[in-house]
């Protein structure tokens, strides 16, 4: 689980979140305009970003001061929106280097990725967008997640493999995961969502239960066009 409270951060002394509190139990999804902050949110919650201020709670163990890879051994992982898949090393490679003992393996993730299967020895620079999300994704799930943070995860995705990955999130809820999910619109992913947070301009505007938004998707539509 995930607890924020509070949290500022920003850049160059400028402020970009402006006390933003959210829990994560099962998924989350952050929707926001371009600009609105979310990135700045999942790095600042990954250690990426110093805070001006707030709290972060992992399992209820405060991890703010700790270092983003004392972070991420706690658990808490980040897909990073552009992926940074490393050019030179395989897709095999990539998951063989993120491995650490849990449920989830390679050959797991080839399961539920099988067009990553067929690239395996594929280096990390000749994939395509989607492939590489994939991959992405596929080095946090070997590293044994307790927190995930997918930065728009569908973010120029073709709509099977965002598919694909919605149910990898459902998956992973059902193993007790907690998943914070961005995105622009309440997508493909950001639908299978328990909770959703609305950011405009760094302040959380809008909150929805997924119940809530699947039976009135217009009401999300309202909060992001404000
Ligand atoms: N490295 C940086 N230095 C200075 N300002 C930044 C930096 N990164 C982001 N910003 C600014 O912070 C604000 C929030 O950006 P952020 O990337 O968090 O938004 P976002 O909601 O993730 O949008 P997007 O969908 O475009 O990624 C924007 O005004 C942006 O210009």
């Amino acid at each position: 689980m995930l607890t924020v409270s509070d949290l500022r951060a920003g850049y160059h002394g400028g402020e970009v979140l402006r006390g933003v509190s959210l829990t994560v139990t099962g998924v989350h999804a952050l929707l926001g305009h371009n600009g609105a902050g979310k990135t700045t949110f999942a790095h600042a919650v990954a250690g990426l970003l110093p805070l001006t201020s707030g709290s972060i709670d992992v399992d209820e163990r405060p991890v703010e001061r700790l270092a983003a890879h004392r972070r991420a051994r706690l658990g808490l992982r980040l897909v990073p929106q552009g992926r940074r898949c490393f050019a030179s090393l395989s897709v095999a490679e990539h998951l063989s280097l993120a491995r650490r003992p849990g449920p989830w393996t390679a050959e797991r993730v080839y399961e539920v990725f099988p067009g990553l299967a067929a690239r395996r020895s594929h280096p990390g620079g000749k994939l395509s967008g989607g492939e590489q999300q994939m991959l992405a994704l596929g080095r946090a799930l070997v590293g044994q997640p307790r927190v995930l943070l997918l930065d728009e995860p569908a973010e120029g995705l073709v709509p099977a493999l965002a598919t694909a990955i919605a149910d990898v999130v459902g998956v992973l809820r059902g193993e007790g995961v907690a998943v914070l999910v961005t995105a622009p619109a309440w997508d493909t992913v950001a639908r299978v969502a328990d909770e959703i947070t609305v950011l405009t301009t760094g302040r959380v505007t809008a909150e929805f239960t997924g119940e809530e938004a699947r039976a009135k998707p217009e009401l999300v539509a309202d909060a992001l066009r404000l």
